[in-house]
């Protein structure tokens, strides 16, 4: 009897575990499962097999490398022995760091920021961004006790693998290679054996061509108009990247010029209102649509796209599609299908995740249209700039490492479960929705890569608004309610500049003085013998008292534009990576979307049901069945208008003048 690999690829007799399973050095067992592959899959379990792995599995060590016993994932039958990572918080690293929280807890931030030294070594500085951490809660005993964390998280060598294109991304066995979009044109970064930036820069090259020919006016629309307005449908990663960046570049002024004439909108909700919102005071004559999804089968952006096919079609013919309608997708297959012409589709692969997608044709595409290719050059300049960093500076000096160390210890020894993210900057407040996918979507996770219950927490909730709106919204629980750790933000020369006579600072400079106050607010606080020394009265000391003692974290940009922006996502993508790799968890795949996906197509298929054919709704709780009939009887049936009364051309969608897509039956 064999034990197998599903390939077959290679196979260890029985006989040989068995003549190990009578050994109880350990010596023979790391013998015996050296000699099996990571994935040995036995078609007939064998009890004794079984019974001795199971009773051997937690001496099994083999330095990080631990074996267990797993089921096959189709045949529950079949039983596989698989190598695993030991849980990083069973390293000496981590008690080592849960033992030196005690000494942490005695400190204040008050004292620690005294030490000159100490906060001389914790500003940071690489290619015009400085990061400054001395009002985190640690000392420089914490930062080694994190850098051996990492070291004992095999941290340098998961990097690595990821600039190697090795398949780190194991359950959908993938590579991880957002890198190599932003890779200049000389550089290697192979995947699968092949070298992937001659195929970034063919299509890098082919949205320049297509985008300086639709803003030089050669490519124009069905009626010979020009395309001056973009709209992008798309959602998640398709969506909030390019998002963020078109808010940074909006206002500054090199990028404002470049666009000026032009629109680029966003239609990302599969809700109609947005529709409304997104095609407000558009032309479909003037308009290019722009239809961008990795998979192509997303249901809110199909829907969304065959909404927007319709209203080009109902105006100008189905002809149009192939001038106003183009695509980017990892499917060109379903692009075609679509009716999309292939031609006009710009590809990515599968080794770009959704939400790490903005520096492929996710987001070159329509800031190439807005912008002009030069800004995504810059951009894509920018998020490299940092990628090398990542990829070469030693760990104690590598900004995207520290900030990844830095959360891991207020997240997991802390215990702080949400960051906030806050830019001194209007031009970044779509900043927090995207790192908010980037991070919660990589990191929300329960299991270790290896498919372990993680007994820590992975992940954090991030969220954020631009300073100084959060300040008169969320901040009051900031510095006296929870412990949150902040991100601030600031430019250090603003995209705008105003300065009113009679003003004892100029506006941006009013804003900044609240990026410095706050961060000291929180760290400082405010004790009770201060109030008192003010003659605040007794009753209202606890309420004024302010504990300081918050986390926070300092970064300064030199100014926004597409360079800088390009630092800063990247800054952000691989602190998150740092993240994941240290808590030992795949950030690269997305499971906890798909549940909610594949209910919602149980619900359509019921209302559709119900709608058409006046069946009753089925097979769903009494809560959902409650409310689902309470929708179905309170809204009128829907008939389905011809594409001339979907939009019709007197009626310019906008948000208190929607388009009627609906008549009443009854
Ligand atoms: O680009 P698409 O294939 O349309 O996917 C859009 C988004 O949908 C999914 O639900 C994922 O959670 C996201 O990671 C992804 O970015």
């Amino acid at each position: 009897m064999l034990l197998h690999t599903p390939a077959a690829s290679s196979s260890v007799p029985i006989a040989t575990a068995a003549a190990a399973s009578s050994s109880t050095s350990q010596e023979s067992c790391h013998r015996l499962f050296a000699s099996v592959s990571s994935s040995v899959f036995s078609a007939s379990p064998s009890p004794v097999l079984r019974r001795f792995l199971n009773t051997q599995q937690l001496s099994l060590g083999v330095g990080q490398q631990h074996l267990r016993i797993a089921h096959h994932p189709v045949c529950p039958m079949a039983t596989a022995v698989v190598s695993k990572s030991a849980l990083i918080s069973e390293t000496p690293a981590w008690n080592s760091l849960k033992n030196h929280l005690g000494h942490i807890n005695k400190t204040h931030l008050r004292d620690l920021l005294k030490d000159k030294d100490r906060c001389e070594g914790m500003i940071k500085e690489y290619d015009g961004v400085v990061v400054d951490f001395s009002r985190q809660r640690v000392t420089h005993e914490t930062l080694e006790k994190l850098l051996a964390l990492a070291k004992e998280a095999k941290l340098k060598e998961k990097i690595e693998s990821m600039f190697n294109g090795e398949h780190i991304n194991k359950t959908e066995g993938r590579a991880v290679l957002h890198v190599a979009l932003r890779a200049p044109r000389y550089e290697q970064i192979s995947c699968d054996g092949k070298n992937v930036v001659p195929d970034v820069w063919e299509v890098l090259d082919k949205i320049k061509d297509f985008t300086d020919r639709v803003r030089n006016g050669t490519w124009v629309g069905v009626t010979g108009k020009p395309l001056t307005d973009v709209v992008a449908i798309g959602i998640g990663g398709s969506f909030l990247g390019p998002l963020f960046v078109h808010t940074a570049l909006q206002t500054e002024p090199g990028t404002a010029k470049s666009s000026k004439g032009r629109r680029l909108r966003f239609l990302s909700n599969v809700d109609p209102v947005d529709v409304a919102c997104a095609l407000n005071g558009l032309e479909q004559e003037t308009t290019l649509v722009v239809v961008v999804s990795k998979t192509f089968t997303t249901a809110e952006t199909m829907l969304n796209a065959r909404t927007l096919r319709a209203w080009i079609t109902s105006a100008l013919g189905s002809e149009a599609v192939s001038k106003h309608m183009i695509a980017v997708s990892t499917n060109l297959k379903l692009v075609k299908e679509f009716g999309i012409d292939p031609a006009n589709a710009f590809a990515f692969w599968d080794w770009v995740g959704g939400r790490y997608s903005v520096c492929s044709a996710v987001g070159a595409v329509p800031l190439a249209l807005q912008y002009g290719f030069e800004t995504v050059q810059k951009f894509l300049e920018g998020a490299w700039s940092i990628d090398k960093h990542y990829h070469n500076a030693p760990l104690e000096e590598n900004l995207p490492v520290l900030l990844g160390l830095l959360t891991v210890w207020n997240v997991s020894f802390h215990g702080c479960s949400a960051m906030a993210i806050l830019p001194y900057c209007q031009a970044l407040q779509k900043l927090a929705p995207h790192i908010q996918q980037v991070s919660m979507e990589s990191n929300g996770k329960g299991v270790s890569i290896d498919g372990e219950t993680l007994p820590y927490e992975a992940g954090e909730i991030d969220f954020g608004e631009p300073g100084t709106n959060g300040q008169h919204s969320f901040y009051q629980l900031i510095h006296q309610g929870r412990v949150v750790p902040c991100d601030f933000i600031g430019i250090i020369k603003s995209q705008q500049s105003v300065y009113l006579k009679g003003e004892i600072v100029s506006n941006h400079d009013e804003l900044m003085c609240n990026f410095f106050a706050q961060a000291d607010a929180l760290a400082y606080g405010k004790t009770r013998e201060e109030l008192r020394a003010e003659g605040v009265p007794d009753y209202l000391i606890p309420h004024k008292t302010f504990t300081g003692n918050r986390p926070s974290l300092s970064m300064l940009l030199p100014t926004l534009d597409a360079y800088t922006t390009g630092q800063l996502l990247s800054i952000y993508e691989h602190r998150v990576a740092t993240m994941g790799f240290i808590w030992g968890i795949n950030s690269f795949d997305q499971w906890g979307v798909e549940l909610g996906k594949s209910l919602a197509t149980r619900v359509r298929t019921q209302m559709n049901a119900a709608r058409t054919k006046g069946e009753p709704v089925q097979g769903f709780n009494y809560s959902t069945t409650t409310l689902l009939n309470r929708y179905l009887k309170g809204k009128t049936q829907l008939l389905y208008p011809e594409p001339h009364d979907v939009f019709p051309s007197d009626i310019i969608p906008g948000t208190d003048n929607i388009v009627p897509t609906e008549k009443v039956e009854q």
